[in-house]
């Protein structure tokens, strides 16, 4: 399999984006970085470049946009890269009771932890066939594991984001391509600003990026189908009972009324970006 030189790396901004960024930096990949915050991005750009001696292209875009995979490929197109590495990290969350939440919101969640992953990889995954290898990594979460009620859009985004992503393996697992789904629990990153509450981790115990990000790492070149980084996340998403389903519903909907209480007034978006934005 031809090694992957060049990452796209959705979400690179900040958090675990940037992480993935820095660590495939350092293992001498060129990168092109995709999120909303312009500077941000120039910033991260500049300085692994300049730590790493590598290529960072950036590129501005809203991946809420209907267009924006096809946008991310034009620009590729322009710019003469081709991609053998695609990280689908961008993505937030929202919580508290359903009603509360507003539905523009759910549904740009939906645009970009959901929509924009799929299109993305129409975008790139035939030009890595074409060249006879690559590799997809598509960020879920343990919140994938189980109906989380209380993050019920986010939950759901996250299982179809694993789902997809088994299958997706099981298709191209002969024809050169991994993929991978990575499922972390709770870790330090601004998604807890964002989605208005630290009551919404899962689980009570956060990790830091790097650790998580190098375990990804070494799962993809293990070519491994999906990774839970850290003990306490892979005994909560494989011991958790799957039957009966609305039992399981019930249990969650019980352990997660902090959240519930925690947003009594609505979801959040408490990020305070720098630099420019796209609308
Ligand atoms: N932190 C955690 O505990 C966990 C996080 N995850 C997942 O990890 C991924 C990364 O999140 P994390 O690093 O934690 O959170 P951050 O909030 O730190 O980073 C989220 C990234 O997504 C980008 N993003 C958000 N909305 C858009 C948009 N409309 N268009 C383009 N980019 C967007 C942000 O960039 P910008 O605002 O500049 O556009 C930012 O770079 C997400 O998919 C999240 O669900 C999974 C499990 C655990
Ligand atoms: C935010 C997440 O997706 C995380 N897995 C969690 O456990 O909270």
């Amino acid at each position: 399999m031809r090694t992957a030189t060049t990452a796209l790396i959705t979400g690179a901004s900040s958090g675990l984006g940037a992480e993935f960024a820095a660590q495939l930096a350092a293992r001498g990949h060129d990168l092109v970085l995709v999120a909303r915050s312009a500077d941000r991005l120039h910033d991260l750009a500049k300085r692994l470049g300049d730590a790493h001696g590598v290529t960072a292209h950036v590129l501005v875009q809203d991946l809420s946009a209907p267009d924006a995979a096809r946008r991310v490929g034009a620009e590729l197109a322009d710019r003469g890269l081709t991609v053998d590495l695609l990280v689908n990290n961008a993505g937030f969350g929202t919580c508290g009771p359903f009603e509360t939440i507003d539905g523009q919101r759910d549904h740009d969640q939906l645009m970009v932890n959901v929509v924009a992953l799929v299109d993305l990889t129409h975008e790139l995954l035939p030009g890595m066939l074409a060249r006879g290898g690559g590799a997809v990594v598509n960020v879920s979460s343990t919140a994938s594991f189980q109906p989380t009620p209380y993050l019920a859009v986010y939950g759901a985004s996250k299982t179809f984001v694993l789902n997809f992503s088994l299958a997706l393996r099981q298709e191209y697992r002969r024809r050169g391509i991994r993929v991978l789904a990575f499922c972390p629990g709770p870790v330090e990153t601004e998604f807890f600003n964002v989605i208005g509450t630290r009551k919404a981790a899962v689980t009570g115990s956060f990790a830091t990026p790097g650790p998580v990000v190098r375990a990804a790492l070494r799962a993809l070149d293990a070519d491994r189908a999906y990774v839970v980084p850290g003990l306490a996340n892979q005994l909560s998403a494989h011991l958790t009972p799957r039957r009966p389903r609305t039992m399981v519903a019930a249990i969650a909907e019980r352990l997660s009324r902090g959240v519930r209480d925690a947003m009594a007034g609505g979801g959040a978006d408490t990020r305070k970006p720098s630099g420019e934005r796209v609308a």
